[in-house]
Order: C-alpha cells, then sequence, then structure tokens
C-alpha cells in the first residue's frame, strides 16, 4: 500500500497575470513637451496650440502578455485571491419542473397519512437565475416576502456563473482547463465542489457517461497532452481516491476507494492509500468508476444517490498535484427527512461543511491579518487537515458552489450564498455602493432590510470581537451570529442548516478528534451568548431600577399629602364634632329636661327631677352634678339621635343609681359616684319626705332657679342641683347650683365644686380637645360659684337647723303641676326598636313608656309655658 502524502510542495513557478496591466501611464519624457501658454496676453499668446495627437500616437505601449483570454472574468482576477477564485452553477429544474427525486428512501419522513410517502409537489417557480456571468439573482418565494418581508437579492462576484442551461464542457473550459494547464505545467491545484444537496456536485465532478464531468474531461485533456510525448516517465500519472467518512455517523475515518479492504490514516500524510499508476485515460477512467461505485451513497428525499462522504481523487504527476474533492452536500432535515444512521451522517456532513467554511473564512482573516492563528481550524477535520495547503492559499484552489434552482430551494440558496461571501469577498457593509455587474469590486447587493439586518449583523459582531478580543478568528465570529439580535435570528432561523453534533468522534493517532473541536467551538458560542444575553439583561434591570427609583419618589409625595390630607380631614371632624356638640346643646336642652324629669319619676329612683343630690357619706364637702345627658355627650360617646341621648341618659341614671346604693349599703360613698337627677319642683316634697330640708336660701334659690327654669330664654336651666353631704361631725349639708353651668361635663368633673379644678384638669386630658379647656375654665368659675353657695348653708347650718326650719313653699310653676297631673298616664310606645348605645342598658318596657310619657308631657309643658 502506498502512502499518500499531502500535496506536495510546488516547484517554484512564476505567477502570470492573465489579466492584462493596465497601459503605462506616459511620462513626460516620453511626452511632447506641452506648450507654456504666456502670462501676458499678447497676440502670440491667443494661439491656440494644436491638440499633439502624432506625439501621443507615438508612445510605445508594453504588449498585452494574453490578448487572446482577455475577458472580464479576467479582468476581475486583479482584486481576487488569485489562489481562490469561486464560481457557481444552478441545476436546471427537471424537464417537467417536479423535483428529480422519485422514490423515497426507506430512512425518510414524513410519510403520508396512509403510509404512502408523500409525493413531491411540482413547482416551476425559480428561485435563482444568472443576472450575468458573475451575478446571480436570487427571488425568495411569494409566501415569504410577504410573511417575512425578505426581498430579492443579487449576490456578484463571482469569477463565473453557470447557468442552467451550461454544460460540461463550458464548465471545464473555464473552471477546470485552467487548474490542469498549471498542473501539466507543474502547479499544484485544487477544485472543489460545494452545496446543498443534490445541487450537482457529482454531477459536475464526476458527471455521468452521457455528461462527462470535470475529473474525465481533465483526464482526457492530461493524457491527450502526453500522447505525443516521447518521454515514457512523462506520461505515467498517478491516481488515488479515497473518501473521508463516518462510521454510522460517529468516528470519522478515511476509506481508500482503490481496495476492499484496508483503512487509511492520517498522521502528517495520509497513509495507507493506494496509488495506481495510470498511463492512459481508459485505465484512470476505469479506475475512478469502480472507485465511485464503492462510494458511500443513499437515498434521501432530496437525491436518489447522495453522496456521504466527502470524496477526494488526487492525481500526481512528477511534479505536482492536482486535487478533485466533492464535498457532500449540506443538508436540513426537514428536507432530506433523515433519521437514525442517516441523521448522525447528516450531522457529519454539515460538521464538515462548517469546518471547511471555517477555514476559508480564517483564510481570507489571515491574509488580512497574518496575526490570527489558522491552526486551530485546520485541526477539526481530516479533509481541512488534509486540504490545508490548498485552504491557506499556498496552491491554487478553484471553489465551485452549486445550487438548485428551484423555489423551494430558495432557504438552501440563500444560506449557501451568504456562507459563500466571505470567500468571495463580498462585504455586507458596501451593501450600500451601487451594484455593478462589471465592476472589478466583488460586492452585494441587497434591498433595503436585509441591507439593515446584515449591516446589524456585521457591527454585532465586530462589537462582540472588540470586546471580547478572541483568538478564534473568522471561525469565531461565525460562531457570533448565534448571539444576533433577534430580528436577524429570525431571518436567519428560516434558512440554518441543522447545526453538526457533537458526537463525532476520531480514530486518530494524533489524539485529536472532530468532536474536541466541535465542543470547544460550541463554547465559545455558548459564552458569547451568554455575554450578549447578560447584557441585555443588565440593560433591562437598568431600566426597572431607573423606574422603580421614580415609583418611589412618587409613592413619597403622595405619602406626604395623604399624611397632610389626613391631618386636615382630623381638624375638620374635630371642628365637625364641637359644632354637633354645640348644636345638639342648643337643640336638645330643652328637650333633654322632659327626658330627665320622666326618669327621675321613677319610683325606685327617689330622687329628684334633673336636680342633683350628692349625699356626701365621707364628710367632704362636696356638690353639684351635671344632667346625664350632657355626662354621656362629653365621655367621648357623641349621640346622634334624639333616642340615643335618650338611651344613654337612663343608663347613665340607672348606673348612677346602682352605684349610689351601693354607696349606701357601704356608708362610703364617694363623691364621684353622686347620682344626677333633673330639678323639678314636683320632687321637692318627695325630696323632703325622704328627710332632706331646704335653708331658707336654697329655697329662695330654688325659686330664683326655677324662675330661671319658666324663662323660655333659659331653656333647660332650671336643672337646680341640690346635694347632700353628710358627714361625720355634722348634719348634711345640700349644696344647690344651676345645673346650666355642668352641660356637658362628666359626672367625675361634677362631683366636687371644691374638687373641680383637678376634675376638670383630668377631664382635659380625657377628652384632649381644646374645646373642653375652655369648657373645663368656665366650668371652674361655675363651680366657684357653686361653692359659694354650697358655703352658704355650711356657714349657717347645723343639724338642726334643717329640721327646725322648713323652707318656704313658693308657689310651684304651673308646669310644675301640670306635670304632676299628666305624669300618671299611659302613653303608647313609639319606640319599637330602641337603639342600643355604647354602654348603655335597654330600657325595659315601663321604664320606656315612662320616659315618652315624660316626654309628650313635657312637650305639652313646653307649649303651656309658651303659652
Ligand atoms: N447540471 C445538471 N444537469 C442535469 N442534471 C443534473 C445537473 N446537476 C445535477 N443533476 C442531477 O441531479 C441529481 C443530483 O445531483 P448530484 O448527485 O450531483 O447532487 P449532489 O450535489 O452531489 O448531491 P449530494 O450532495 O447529496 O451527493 C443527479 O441525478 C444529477 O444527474
Amino acid at each position: 500500500m502506498e502512502e499518500i502524502s499531502s500535496p506536495p510542495p510546488c516547484p517554484k513557478t512564476v505567477t502570470v497575470r492573465r489579466n492584462p496591466p493596465r497601459r503605462a501611464r506616459p511620462t513626460p519624457s516620453s511626452m511632447a513637451p506641452v506648450p507654456i501658454m504666456p502670462l501676458s496676453p499678447t497676440s502670440d499668446s491667443l494661439k491656440i496650440p494644436s491638440f499633439p495627437t502624432e506625439e501621443i500616437l507615438s508612445i510605445q505601449l508594453p504588449p498585452n502578455p494574453n490578448p487572446n483570454n482577455l475577458s472580464t472574468s479576467d479582468s476581475l482576477s486583479s482584486t481576487e485571491p488569485e489562489n481562490l477564485r469561486v464560481f457557481l452553477r444552478i441545476r436546471p429544474l427537471a424537464p417537467n419542473g417536479a423535483q428529480i427525486t422519485k422514490k423515497q428512501c426507506k430512512n425518510a419522513w414524513p410519510k403520508s397519512k396512509n403510509g404512502s410517502r408523500e409525493k413531491p409537489k411540482k413547482k416551476t417557480e425559480i428561485c435563482v437565475s444568472a443576472t450575468d456571468c458573475h451575478s446571480v439573482t436570487v427571488s425568495p418565494p411569494a409566501s415569504l416576502k410577504e410573511v417575512k418581508r425578505v426581498k430579492t437579492e443579487v449576490y456578484g462576484g463571482f469569477s463565473e456563473v453557470f447557468s442552467a442551461e451550461s454544460t460540461q464542457d463550458e464548465v471545464y473550459a473555464k473552471m477546470v482547463n485552467p487548474l490542469v494547464e498549471d498542473f501539466l505545467k507543474g502547479k499544484c491545484g485544487m477544485l472543489a465542489a460545494l452545496g446543498p444537496s443534490g445541487s450537482g456536485k457529482t454531477h459536475t465532478v464526476f458527471g455521468s457517461p452521457r455528461e462527462p464531468g470535470m475529473i474525465p474531461l481533465a483526464l482526457r485533456r492530461i493524457f491527450s497532452e502526453t500522447e505525443g510525448c516521447e518521454n515514457q516517465s512523462s506520461k505515467v500519472f498517478y491516481l488515488s481516491m479515497f473518501e473521508i467518512s463516518s462510521e454510522r455517523g460517529k468516528v470519522e475515518g478515511i476509506f481508500d476507494l482503490f481496495q476492499d479492504t484496508g483503512d487509511a490514516c492520517m498522521q502528517s500524510t495520509v497513509k495507507g492509500v493506494k496509488e495506481v499508476t495510470v498511463s492512459n485515460v481508459q485505465q484512470a477512467e476505469l479506475l475512478v468508476t469502480n472507485g465511485m461505485s464503492k462510494r458511500s451513497t443513499a437515498r434521501t428525499n432530496s437525491n436518489n444517490q447522495s453522496s456521504r462522504s466527502q470524496c477526494i481523487i488526487n492525481i500526481r504527476s512528477n511534479r505536482a498535484f492536482l486535487t478533485v474533492v466533492d464535498l457532500a452536500g449540506a443538508e436540513r432535515v426537514l428536507r432530506t427527512g433523515n433519521q437514525g444512521t442517516r441523521l448522525m451522517e447528516s450531522n457529519f456532513i454539515n460538521n464538515t461543511s462548517m469546518v471547511f467554511g471555517l477555514c476559508l473564512r480564517s483564510l481570507l482573516e489571515h491574509q488580512k491579518n497574518p496575526k490570527r492563528p489558522l491552526q486551530k481550524h485546520f485541526q477539526n477535520s481530516l479533509l481541512t487537515r488534509y486540504l490545508r495547503d490548498y485552504l491557506e492559499g499556498k496552491k491554487r484552489m478553484a471553489l465551485i458552489l452549486t445550487v438548485k434552482s428551484g423555489v423551494e430551494d430558495y432557504l438552501d440558496t440563500s444560506f449557501l450564498l451568504r456562507q459563500a461571501s466571505p470567500y468571495m469577498k463580498i462585504k455586507y457593509n458596501n451593501a450600500e455602493e451601487p451594484f455593478n455587474s462589471i465592476s472589478t469590486k466583488r460586492s452585494f447587493q441587497a434591498f433595503p432590510r436585509i441591507e439593515r439586518l446584515k449591516r446589524m449583523k456585521l457591527s454585532s459582531i465586530e462589537a462582540c470581537q472588540t470586546n471580547e478580543g478572541n483568538e478564534a478568528g473568522d471561525g469565531y465570529r461565525f460562531l457570533q451570529e448565534e448571539a444576533l439580535p433577534k430580528e436577524i435570528k429570525e431571518f436567519e432561523a428560516q434558512d440554518s442548516l441543522i447545526h453538526p453534533g457533537t458526537t463525532i468522534k476520531l480514530d486518530m493517532n494524533d489524539g485529536k478528534s472532530l468532536g474536541e473541536g466541535s465542543i470547544e467551538l460550541e463554547k465559545e458560542r455558548k459564552n458569547v451568548i451568554m455575554q450578549n444575553f447578560a447584557k441585555a439583561i443588565w440593560n433591562v434591570l437598568k431600566q426597572y431600577k431607573g423606574k422603580l427609583e421614580v415609583a418611589e419618589n412618587q409613592i413619597q409625595i403622595l405619602t406626604k399629602s395623604l399624611a397632610s390630607e389626613k391631618a386636615q380631614r382630623f381638624a375638620l371632624e374635630t371642628e365637625l364634632k364641637d359644632l354637633k356638640s354645640n348644636l345638639l346643646v342648643n337643640n336638645h336642652d330643652f328637650e333633654d329636661l322632659p327626658r330627665n324629669v320622666g326618669i327621675a319619676e321613677d319610683p325606685q329612683d327617689k330622687r329628684v327631677d334633673d336636680t342633683q343630690f350628692v349625699r356626701n357619706d365621707s364628710g367632704s364637702d362636696s356638690c353639684v352634678g351635671s344632667t346625664a345627658d350632657s355626662c354621656s355627650s362629653v365621655d367621648g360617646c357623641p349621640l346622634d339621635t334624639e333616642e340615643d341621648k335618650l338611651n344613654a341618659g337612663v343608663s347613665s341614671l340607672k348606673l348612677d343609681e346602682s352605684e349610689s346604693i351601693a354607696n349606701q349599703e357601704r356608708s362610703d360613698t364617694s363623691v364621684n359616684n353622686a347620682g344626677a337627677v333633673t330639678a323639678s319642683s314636683i320632687a321637692v316634697e318627695d325630696f323632703e319626705e325622704q328627710g332632706y330640708q331646704f335653708t331658707n336660701q336654697e329655697s329662695e334659690d330654688f325659686e330664683r332657679n326655677a324662675d330661671i327654669a319658666e324663662d323660655p330664654k333659659n331653656m333647660g336651666t332650671d336643672d337646680t342641683q341640690f346635694d347632700r353631704i353628710d358627714s361625720d361631725s355634722g348634719p348634711s349639708k345640700y349644696a344647690v347650683s344651676s345645673p346650666k353651668p355642668f352641660v356637658g361635663i362628666t359626672n367625675d368633673s361634677c362631683s366636687s365644686v371644691e374638687g373641680s379644678q383637678s376634675d376638670s384638669e383630668r377631664d382635659k386630658k380625657r377628652t384632649d380637645q381644646p374645646a373642653m379647656v375652655e369648657e373645663g375654665a368656665e366650668f371652674a368659675k361655675r363651680c366657684d360659684a357653686c361653692s359659694e353657695i354650697t358655703s352658704k348653708p355650711n356657714d349657717s347650718s347645723s343639724p338642726g337647723a334643717l329640721n327646725a326650719e322648713k323652707p318656704k313653699r313658693r308657689l310651684l310653676p304651673a308646669s310644675s303641676i301640670l306635670l304632676k297631673n299628666i305624669s300618671s298616664l299611659e302613653f303608647e310606645d313609639e319606640y319599637e326598636k330602641p337603639k342600643g348605645g355604647r354602654g348603655e342598658k335597654k330600657l325595659v318596657p315601663e321604664e320606656r313608656n315612662r320616659t315618652q310619657g315624660s316626654i309628650s308631657l313635657l312637650r305639652l309643658l313646653r307649649t303651656n309655658l309658651h303659652l
């Protein structure tokens, strides 16, 4: 078994530019002197010299080195890398417009519902057409135009575009023949076919018996050249053929197609591949045909005989190599419908294609910036390692891209062209330049949206590269495409090929595997994606932080305004309460009187109407009470309705009554719990019966108060208070005072005249209202007045005085008489549902009746008084 080394270095050859050099500019010496215009306008100066035609024609021009091959394509080669030329071939549609594929493979899907394979649809629309010999127009299908707004693209800058009508001979003449000529002259060269599955790579490279491809034509040319040669050694060539494929999609290996057994391997060179010596074209063609029969192929939905490997044919002379590579076509799962082993093969094929593309890109970047490493990508694939010299641009290389013209192949075609554009030196950022197909500069013209997307893509990639300072070169840039903006991703998702898997392993001596390279690339890709994602998240978070700060400020402002509103509301409520209490007092002072009178008529309650009697057994001077009604309102329980006030007053009376009884039982009744009753002259008699007597002064005061009570202007002022003060040392003392000053004062505050000052202070604390301060002060004054009244009986009183001198009975008011007569009458219960109040007791029906009766009577009384 012979050993095939990597393509040997070519003997030094002089690169011949086929494009004609530009005409040399005539040097000043060779040109005739131009007459100098005189500065001063003289008659001679007005003469215009004749154009120096003869002198110009006499200039000697250098001869054109290759005048016959002067063409537009050749003129392009001055700007394209001379070691890499890119061609495009469009595969024709089937005669009837249907796909060439007739049968579906076993490992393909989708199947129709009834189990039969789906028949390919007939489509006659084409997506790609040659604009001219150097450019193509790619038109998206109508559906994509509408949905994705994808527009027509024009790709230019190809060395040659072969239309669907082009023949094999034509392709050979323009693409391969120059390489063969160079090979025969001892210069190495390579031809590689790249394109999607079923686009005609194999057809172009190998052809068919009817239409022989590039290899048969090249072999014919090579051996025809040497036919007349007498030197036998110059007639001998060495032919080898092998494929790089993956076993069941797992292990990449090199398989010799000229041998039935034995695998080759690759260290620095390919070992184990048989080189067959050929001396005529028939022998060579037979070998190639045999080798093709051994090549691994399979049927897919895209191609009846789809290549599953990268096939390499080497023709070696004593001086040079000519290598032809038929790459397996990139496959999209949705198109091929591959499953299982076929799918794993697809992974391998696409992986190899990707690495091949990376190497080419890396090569271009390396040419621009020699610091960029190349080794990394070339290690990732057996194919690229083998072709490294070619890919590094050390040898001449022709790349032919094959595309299908059917509209259903738009995505494949568009993807391939965009992926291949770096080799063609198509710069997206030059897209704004007006497209000129004859321009010597390869250019790309696209419609606005595509341009915008691609500019975004380019800027994104450049930004990433600048930030990261990656060492991965162009391959890294390729990976950056995954981290493009969403809009671009959507656009590219349409035509993305399946990405290679990472399960492929190479059984290679140097331990390097394709899978490892893929893993590295994948890691880089993920890193970039994550970094971009993190940046995006960071920006979003910053935006939200700003919004949050604004919201917090607003909350603070609102909180402040709410607090001020609350304070305002509280002040208003306080004011409203005061107003209410004043209003209630003004409105109900008179009405409170009959209520209290009615309550005072309770037989169990032996106290006199509306007059408060305080029996102070402790002996301390005390006096004064107030109406229960007023007490209730001061206690912080504002009464909303008449009924509430009434109930509250009654409950207060009940409470006072029970307390009074308890005090009597314990014989140390506190002043604070003095019972408060409303004064009424009717109760005076009852009061006398209980042993309470009035002094003259008291009687006078009482009369005076009664008179006051009769005064309509002093409604409710007839509440005269009688305090009986029992002391251990002396007889009971009575304090009589007008209840008016005590309106709105609690029982506590009224319990003691002397202690009223402190009590009022306590009230002030309890109610904590400014209005009560004033009331407390007023109360203190009035208490002083009460104390004065109280002091009089104290001064002149003696235990026997009360009993000895009965107070004079004055004429009772007519209202009192009237009330007395009518008090026994029963009235209907107007209040069916008495309301419960805070701390109040429910009235029993009799009490309620009495109360209501009293109210009615007092209303009558008031009427009489008015009369
Ligand atoms: N220019 C052409 N003219 C006529 N028929 C063609 C042309 N190109 C390709 N074909 C036909 O298309 C079919 C698929 O072509 P081919 O096998 O060469 O595709 P491929 O690119 O090699 O696919 P794969 O990558 O799957 O191997 C073949 O039957 C071939 O004869």
